[in-house]
């Protein structure tokens, strides 16, 4: 049966000196083992969202609660079951991949042979094996976009948010970066996904929300959401519900 992973009841946020909320009212139930898309056009209110749900910020008003198996779990928890892999890029420029990741798996105080394994099974299958030992600075954007990746889920979180995960990488390193999350989804871990990338969302989430000006319009599985506004594809509701206007 499915679970309740995360429940988001009626979150604002308003950012100090700002004049409007960048979330208004926004409840959600996300489910264990989803991939969950949380699309919506610039400025929408993604990344702060993610960044409440993460723990970075605090909410104006409302309340996040986290289950796992239907068994609530504290906020002081949430660090080791959770993983973040933000828009920009997390690591040291000057360490090499390797020691990026002996670094980060440190901070989560992973055993040495259990960081030893997960790094080597990491810079293995995002393929970044042979240019393990050179400086994370020297890397191309994608292979730059895989190591942050990798430092995000070194820990093996439960739940996993990523903040456009594949922006501004080729084709090759897009594929690996969704198979791989496609694949640590099939083992159960939930992902919680933002991106612009309508036909990437289309093909990899089960449900989504749509947020624009800071307020949910739409939320629901893709398949449901598409018979229900009589669309054939994922861009065509975007901009059915978020209209054409620009949003600088
Ligand atoms: N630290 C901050 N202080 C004040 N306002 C902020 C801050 N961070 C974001 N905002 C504002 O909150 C709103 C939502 O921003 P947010 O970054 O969450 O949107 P987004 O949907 O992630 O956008 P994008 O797709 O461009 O990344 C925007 O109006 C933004 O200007």
């Amino acid at each position: 049966m499915d679970q309740v992973c995360i429940q988001i009841r009626g979150v604002c946020k308003r950012y100090k000196s700002a004049q409007e909320d960048s979330l208004s009212e926004v409840s959600l139930d996300i489910m264990q083992s989803d991939v969950f898309g949380l699309l919506g056009p610039n400025g929408a209110g993604k990344t702060t969202l993610i960044s409440i749900l993460c723990g970075i910020i605090p909410v104006s008003s409302g309340d996040v609660r986290f289950f796992h198996n239907g068994t609530p779990y504290s906020n002081a928890e949430r660090k080791s079951r959770i993983g973040f892999v933000p828009q920009e890029y997390a690591f040291y420029q000057e360490l090499t991949a390797r020691q990026n990741l002996d670094y980060f798996g440190a901070m989560y105080n992973l055993s040495q042979n259990r960081l030893k394994e997960r790094r080597e099974h990491l810079l293995e299958v995002l393929g970044l094996e042979k240019a393990a030992d050179k400086k994370v600075g020297t890397f191309s954007g994608g292979m730059k976009r895989r190591v942050n990746l990798a430092i995000g889920i070194i820990h093996q979180p439960q739940i996993l948010f990523l903040d456009e995960p594949t922006v501004g990488v080729d084709v090759q390193s897009r594929n690996a970066i969704i198979r791989y999350l496609q694949q640590i989804n099939q083992g159960g871990t939930t992902i919680i996904y933002t991106s612009h990338h309508m036909s990437e969302a289309e093909e990899f989430c089960k449900n989504i929300a749509l947020i624009d000006h800071g307020k949910l319009i739409a939320a629901g599985g893709l398949q449901h959401l598409k018979a229900e506004h009589q669309v054939e594809n994922l861009q065509t509701l975007f901009i059915n519900l978020t209209g054409e206007e620009y949003r600088d």
